[in-house]
């Protein structure tokens, strides 16, 4: 990437962040541009979190770890759902949930095998937790007693926002191990 389009990224984003993670967001781990920048640079993508606007453009600006990061309210006018590009780009930041397409919304999906009916209600308690603390809230499913399955999508823009990447983030980092069956879930 010319020096110039850098310093004209940078300028876009936040001058705090460090170099070198904007330089990982952009060029990913092996110098090459990510899917993200050549979308904020064609069609000026919008992604959901309306924090990182810069002169019209929202920006991927920090390379952090989506557990750490905070879910924005939903209600924001300017949260769009993130292209089907985009999303596939950030599942790999996501172990085992998987991205599905229902009715032409995208949503985030995992399922897990409980050791019995009360685990699976323990199980939603703790991710209803972490929902609550996000104010972002997953749908939870509890099917033949002992298989639970999680949809994360944004309800109010119709589709799959950075919200939901970063709430399944949060919940893998759980502690669930003591409620899952030993059988691996199907
Ligand atoms: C204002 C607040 O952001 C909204 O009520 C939240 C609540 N939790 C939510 N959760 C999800 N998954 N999608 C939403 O659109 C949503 N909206």
């Amino acid at each position: 990437m010319s020096r110039m389009l850098q310093a004209r990224f940078l300028s876009l984003c936040n001058p705090q962040v460090a170099f070198v993670s904007l330089s990982q967001s952009f060029f990913g781990t092996h110098g090459r541009f990510s899917s993200q920048v050549n979308e904020i640079f064609q069609d000026r993508v919008e992604v959901s979190s309306s924090r990182n606007v810069r002169n019209g453009f929202r920006t991927f600006c920090t390379g952090k770890d989506l557990s750490t990061k905070k879910c924005v309210p939903c209600n924001s006018k300017d949260m769009r759902p993130m292209t089907e590009q985009v999303a596939n780009d950030l599942i790999s930041q996501v172990p085992e949930w998987n991205l599905v397409n229902e009715g032409g919304a995208l949503k985030l999906h995992r399922s897990w095998k409980v050791k019995n009916f009360a685990k699976g209600l323990e199980f939603f308690q703790v991710v209803a937790d972490v929902a609550e603390a996000e104010g972002h809230h997953p749908d939870l499913h509890l099917v033949g007693w002992n298989n639970v399955k999680i949809d994360i999508w944004t309800h109010s823009v119709g589709g799959i926002t950075e919200n939901d990447f970063i709430l399944a983030a949060k919940i893998n980092e759980l502690k669930l191990q003591h409620l899952l069956s030993k059988k691996a879930a199907k």
